[in-house]
């Protein structure tokens, strides 16, 4: 796992009318302060990547759909400098990834439905303290899957 990246189990409980998907609860360990929550939807084969957050930390759960959430290491002092990882997240594989600022992250939707990502985020937006590149940007040694 990549130097401060989490991945918490979730509880789904189901039953015939439907289910209870847990995400962040104040008692969390990995709980830090609350900022916002949003939820971003991603088609299928599509890609959302790469963001990078200079001082927000993610907390990412996938209760509709399934994503490759894939994670890479620029900073220079890290145990896991220049790493990748991927995350398999989405409501059969439930669980909640929390990232550290500092990291360059992006997700593509994998199988046939819409994929839904909950960011319950330590701060509120701000287009500030983000930064973006393009999905293929050479300086991530990464190669996303072939689009439908
Ligand atoms: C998050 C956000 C976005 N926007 C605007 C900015 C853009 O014009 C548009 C799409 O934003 P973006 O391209 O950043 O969307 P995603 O690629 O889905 O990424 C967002 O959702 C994933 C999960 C992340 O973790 C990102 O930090 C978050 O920005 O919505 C707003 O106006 N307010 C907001 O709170």
């Amino acid at each position: 796992m990549i130097d401060g990246v989490v991945l918490t189990p979730l509880r789904r409980i189901a039953d015939d009318r439907g289910a209870v998907m847990h995400m962040l609860r104040v008692d969390s360990p990995v709980f830090q302060q609350f900022g916002e929550i949003y939820f971003s939807s991603v088609h299928p084969g599509k890609i959302k990547a790469w963001h990078y957050h200079h001082r927000m930390s993610l907390n990412y759960a996938v209760p509709v759909g399934r994503i490759n959430f894939v994670l890479f290491d620029p900073r220079p002092h890290s145990l896991t400098h220049g790493q990748v990882q991927e995350i398999a997240l989405g409501d059969d594989d439930y669980a909640l990834v929390s990232v550290p600022p500092g990291l360059w992250t992006g997700f593509q939707c994998v199988g046939g439905e819409t994929a839904l990502v909950a960011n319950c985020a330590t701060l509120a937006h701000d287009p500030s303290e983000g930064e973006r590149k393009d999905h293929d940007d050479p300086s991530i040694p990464y190669v996303w899957r072939e689009r439908p």
